[in-house]
């Protein structure tokens, strides 16, 4: 039986602590130091839309007892670390999780899966559990897979996706639906969706694909659609900001290893052996940082975020120069991103854009090989010199999700459906202290996530290698 809106959540609104008899360290000012960040609900349009009892209530593998739904005053901080010497605050976001109300009828159910931009480990173990959750859970039985990325809204067949042909998906790298960059035609794929009937959009991507999303959410608002949008955000470089880290990242890095590794392998096996080690991070070096802080065999990590030059004192080559003389051997590991404005580039190639106008990298790995043989020739003209470029770019997001990254992706796509289901829309679900929360897309879609060259992790990074800090002599 359907109930009214207002008889089943007050969603949509903003929630204030200090209304609902919670304790607040700040009695005298009586409100709590949190500010609730508002998420998007179809009822803010759609005032007439009619909530339901949640499914769950009924599905033979649950029992809901008191807290097993989540309450609208369930929130989840974002900053638990505090100054206690000074005013808290902090924003608060509404906690992950089934609510006792629903907002879409399972049967009258049309949800679409798309995924988006590079790969990342652990994409299809997503797309798999938000279709056996969707079915198993909440009984929707009308799921479909878009292909190739946001052109295959307007562009391709959907494809009709059930448990039983996503079975096995979890197993294999890479998105059994294919991705895409580029293509995002707002009007093609807004008019698509309409078109198809789907209600529920469930989009998995990274910060190209979230931006794309909130124009996506803005338009079904203007067209007032009764059409949810949830994104899950996928980055293996983890530039998303807010939430914890991607899915997938903790793969990468840990495929990652294998290659630094062998470069140090190869390293301490030759005569003045050095191994470079190119690892992903467009604009960001949190895969070559955390590699390089669990490897403990890299003598000097390059990121983004720090700029460096090659010669002189001071420099990269006599650091390296000082590490064979001391050890007879040096790792090195540079994000791709990193001294971009350092290698020599024709006009053509300063303007060069993938198809969805990301800049395109010349190889800095290659480039640094070639300018440390030429300086060595030139400074050493009479000693060996053993340089061993390993690239692994794809091979660390191409691979399955580890153990705790397929957790991950089963509780960030059971958390999307949750939402959605619940009728908030515009949202990302995403870890924030390790407890999944929902999120306005358009903040997820603005937050960076950059290497904080001040912070304690990277001052670890310079006291396991010793690098210079490139500060210029
Ligand atoms: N500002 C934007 N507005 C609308 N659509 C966008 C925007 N930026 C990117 N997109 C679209 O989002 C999709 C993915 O973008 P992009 O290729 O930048 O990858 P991404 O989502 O950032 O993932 P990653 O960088 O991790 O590979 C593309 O189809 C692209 O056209
Ligand atoms: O898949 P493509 O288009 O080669 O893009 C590679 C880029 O994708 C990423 O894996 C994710 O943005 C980056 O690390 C890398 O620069
Ligand atoms: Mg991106």
């Amino acid at each position: 039986m359907a109930v009214s809106y207002t008889e089943a959540t007050n969603a949509g609104t903003e929630f204030h602590l200090a209304d609902h008899n919670l304790s607040n360290t700040d009695t005298s000012a009586n409100t709590l130091p949190f500010s609730t960040v508002k998420l998007p609900h179809l009822i803010d349009y759609l005032h007439d839309l009619q909530a339901h009892p949640n499914p769950l209530e009924h599905n033979q593998f649950y029992h809901p007892t008191d807290g097993f739904y989540i309450t609208e005053s369930d929130v989840i901080l974002r900053h638990i670390v505090q100054d206690l010497s000074s005013p808290l605050h902090s924003a608060a976001y509404h906690r992950a999780g089934p609510r006792n109300r629903v907002f879409f009828d399972p049967s009258q159910t049309r949800a679409a899966i798309v995924t988006c931009g590079g790969l990342c480990p652990g994409m299809n173990t997503v797309i798999r559990e938000l279709v056996v959750a969707l079915w198993d859970l909440y009984g929707v039985r009308q799921i479909f897979g878009i292909k190739s990325g946001y052109r295959g809204f307007y562009s391709m067949e959907p494809v009709e996706l059930n448990p039983k042909l996503v079975h096995n998906w979890h197993k294999s790298g890479g998105t059994a639906l294919e991705t895409s960059r580029g293509g995002f035609d707002l009007q093609k794929i807004v008019d698509a969706i309409q078109d198809r009937g789907f209600n529920q959009v469930y989009i998995i991507g990274g910060d190209g694909t979230m931006r794309g999303a909130v124009n996506i959410f803005d338009e079904i608002c203007r067209r007032k659609l009764k059409i949810s949008v949830g994104g899950i955000p996928k980055t293996v470089d983890n530039d998303v900001g807010i939430i914890d880290r991607s899915f997938g990242f903790q793969t990468a890095v840990e495929t990652a290893l294998q290659a630094i590794s062998a470069a140090n392998v190869e390293a301490e096996s030759a005569v003045n052996g050095i191994g470079i080690v190119k690892l992903m991070g467009r604009s960001t070096g949190h895969i070559a940082l955390h590699a390089t802080l669990s490897s403990r065999d890299v003598d000097c990590c390059l990121i983004p975020e720090t700029d460096f030059y090659l010669e002189g004192k001071g420099g990269l080559f006599e650091f390296l120069e000082q590490q064979l003389k001391d050890t007879g051997h040096a790792v090195l590991v540079v994000a791709e991103g990193a001294g971009q404005n350092l290698i020599p580039r024709t006009d053509a190639q300063k303007e060069e854009k993938d198809e969805s106008g990301n800049p395109v990298f010349l190889d800095v790995g290659g480039w640094l090989k070639s300018e440390l043989k030429k300086w060595w020739e030139r400074e050493h003209p009479d000693e060996l010199l053993t340089v061993k470029y390993i690239d692994p770019t794809y091979m660390i997001r191409a691979v399955p999700a580890n153990a705790t990254d397929s957790l991950y992706c089963t509780l960030v796509a059971h958390s999307a459906i949750h939402g959605v289901m619940a009728g908030y829309t515009g949202f990302v679900s995403g870890p924030i202290n390790d407890s999944f929360a929902y999120i306005p897309l358009e903040e997820v879609a603005q937050a960076k996530n950059g290497v904080d060259v001040k912070d304690h992790k990277w001052a670890w990074v310079r006291s396991i290698t010793n690098q210079p800090d490139f500060a210029r002599k």
